[in-house]
């Protein structure tokens, strides 16, 4: 379990803004937080990493204490334990990805928990590339596969996807779910996307001006649609055809979800048993 409890002044556009955040995490969930831009967001993401100091608080992990202002217990961001991704890939660009990967070994660490995560991520025929020479998707799975290299308590992801076309964003979504499950991560992602964060979260938390706005339990999005986060199947009960694409009401499992597909998916129809793959449909209405 990861208890957060900071306070930090920060200084917006408007003027001063408190943010304030109290926040449990339990071990292995991906919490994603969303928010409007300059809510804080960042800025959490940024104290847990011991990359911004706040003016109080306290950060527990597990039986580690890496935040007490009131005790004085500040540890410093090599010694926390996270791995961070953000929108940039941020790779050594003389590197090539072997020695990406490798240099993010401590000193005394056995290189078989790398050699999984080449796996997991298949980067196998990429090691002797150098980072110039890889797709944007293809860097942001080395930056990702780095960040996992010394097997982190906490991944901090912030808008790891945003600089990807569509289609690359889906399978990304697909690796990091992959990792966060294969490793029992506990994963706090940043993102605008409200379809990523649904398909991909375990719970949600909207931040607005340094706040949670819920009390800080968060929202949990249908079971069933986490676990059809790459695949979907269910019956259309309801259709419209619109330009470009359908819109669909769609039951699954015992829930019903609207849903943007596009029309080149093929013909549908009400009544229809359907399987979408994840970069065909996205949420409505959320
Ligand atoms: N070191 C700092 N000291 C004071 N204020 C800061 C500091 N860093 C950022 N801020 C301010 O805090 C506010 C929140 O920034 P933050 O980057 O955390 O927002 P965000 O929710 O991540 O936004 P975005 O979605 O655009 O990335 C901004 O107005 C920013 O200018």
């Amino acid at each position: 379990m990861i208890r957060i409890d900071l306070r930090k002044s920060l200084l917006s556009g408007h003027g001063p803004m408190d943010l304030t955040i109290q926040l449990e995490i339990p071990k292995g969930e991906l919490l994603a937080l969303s928010g409007p831009s300059g809510s804080g967001k960042t800025s959490l993401l940024r104290m847990l990493a011991g990359l911004m100091q706040p003016e109080s608080g306290q950060i527990l992990v597990d039986e580690e204490c890496w935040l007490d202002t009131s005790k004085k217990i500040n540890w410093p961001t090599q010694k926390r334990n996270i791995g961070l991704v953000f929108q940039d890939y941020a790779l050594f660009p003389h590197f090539n990805v072997r020695q990406n990967l490798a240099y993010a070994l401590e000193r005394d660490q056995r290189a078989d928990h790398l050699q999984d995560l080449i796996e997991v991520m298949e980067l196998q025929h990429l090691l002797d590339h150098k980072p110039a020479t890889l797709s944007g998707g293809q860097q942001q799975r080395v930056a990702l596969a780095r960040a996992l290299v010394r097997k982190p308590k906490l991944l901090l992801l912030d808008e790891p996807l945003s600089a990807l076309d569509p289609e690359m964003r889906h399978r990304l979504q697909a690796y990091i779910l992959r990792v966060h499950r294969t490793f029992a991560l506990t994963t706090i992602l940043v993102s605008h996307d409200q379809s990523e964060i649904t398909r991909m979260a375990d719970r949600i938390l909207h931040i607005q001006e340094g706040h949670l706005l819920e009390d800080a339990a968060g929202y949990y999005p249908p079971k069933a649609l986490s676990e059809a986060s790459l695949q979907l199947s269910g019956r259309i009960v309801d259709l419209k055809k619109e330009n470009t694409h359908y819109l669909l009401r769609v039951s699954l499992h015992d829930q019903l979800i609207e849903l943007s597909v596009p029309l080149r998916v093929g013909i549908l129809e009400v009544g229809q048993e359907i399987i979408l793959e994840a970069d065909h449909w996205h949420l409505k209405n959320f």
